[in-house]
């Protein structure tokens, strides 16, 4: 046997980091999850029992901490990339690093009107993630994505014209409910150095502002024959919109509300266009997935 790949770290770390700005006397907090691993020269660690090359997954833990004290944790773009290149500029025998952060929300609580100085409410289980990926002599590729992002229509979609055969049951339907959870996420050009990655650090956080209104918008505005359809929709704006990201990939599930037929109970109408009380279904649920690039 041989060891075809490898990598390690810490997982599940958690970060919470105020900002207390004094001028103003307004704090601002980003919650955090991350997970960082390790590649490189580390194989006897695996076949050999050799931890000589181990960087501990608990020095890592501390490094999580150590990187998000002495810099910027915004955008997580910019706070990944640095925790990513940490390990191979310091660990000559450690060739890559794989970031992932998953940013919990805490919007600002606005109170008779104002927004308040230093209290925050969680609205959703919506996060904003990144993925970095730092190969020595190769830069950082990055990846920005909406996740958990819960949407729903209650008219607006439809889905009919599809394939039929002796395997479909399927009815047409020109006006449907259409529910999902948006997973959208957006790689950028290779970045060769830090110094690049900050020099667009608003640019992440205009993309990913830029990203998540129009992923609402055509959600709501789109007459939608399918989800594959609006979901393409999606990916060509955002392509326009942002001149530096190459790909944007969807996975949106469809989660079906299944009607009710209550003709049984003296008649009840609760079908096609009479039909307002349906059952949502946790399963089984549609997935369509896309990947979108530039022509
Ligand atoms: O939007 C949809 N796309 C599909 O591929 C599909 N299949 N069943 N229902 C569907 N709805």
């Amino acid at each position: 046997a041989s060891l075809a790949a490898a990598r390690y770290g810490k997982d599940n770390v958690r970060v919470y980091k105020v900002h207390r700005d004094e001028k103003t006397q307004t704090q601002t907090v980003t919650e955090m999850t991350v997970c960082c691993l390790l590649e490189g020269d580390i194989e006897t660690s695996y076949t050999e029992a050799d931890n000589k090359p181990v960087v501990a997954t608990d020095t890592v833990k501390n490094t999580i901490y150590i990187l998000a004290k002495q810099n910027p944790v915004d955008p997580p773009e910019l706070y990944g990339a640095i925790l990513a290149a940490h390990f191979p500029t310091k660990y000559s025998h450690i060739h890559a690093a794989h970031v992932n952060i998953i940013v919990h929300r805490w919007t600002r609580i606005n109170i008779d009107g104002k927004p308040h100085p230093h209290s925050f409410l969680r609205d959703g289980d919506e996060t904003r993630n990144v993925e970095v990926t730092f190969r020595r002599n190769e830069g950082f590729t990055i990846t920005s994505k909406i996740g958990g992002l819960l949407v729903l229509k209650s008219t607006g979609s439809a889905f009919h014209g599809f394939h039929r055969d002796e395997y479909t049951t399927l009815k047409e339907t020109w006006d449907r409910i259409l529910s999902t959870e948006v997973d959208a996420q957006w790689t950028w050009k290779r970045y060769q150095s830090i110094a690049q990655v900050k020099a667009d650090a608003t640019t992440f956080d205009k993309t990913f502002e830029a990203a998540r209104n129009t992923t609402l918008k055509i959600f709501a505005e789109d007459n939608s024959a399918s989800v594959q359809a609006t979901m393409y929709k999606m990916c060509e704006k955002i392509l326009a919109e942002a001149p530096g990201v190459e790909a944007v990939e969807y996975a949106l599930p469809n989660k079906h509300y299944f009607e009710i037929d209550l003709s049984w109970h003296k008649g009840l109408k609760n079908t096609g266009k009479d039909a307002e009380v349906y059952a949502p279904q946790s399963g089984p649920n549609g997935l369509i997935k896309c990947r979108v690039v530039r022509k």
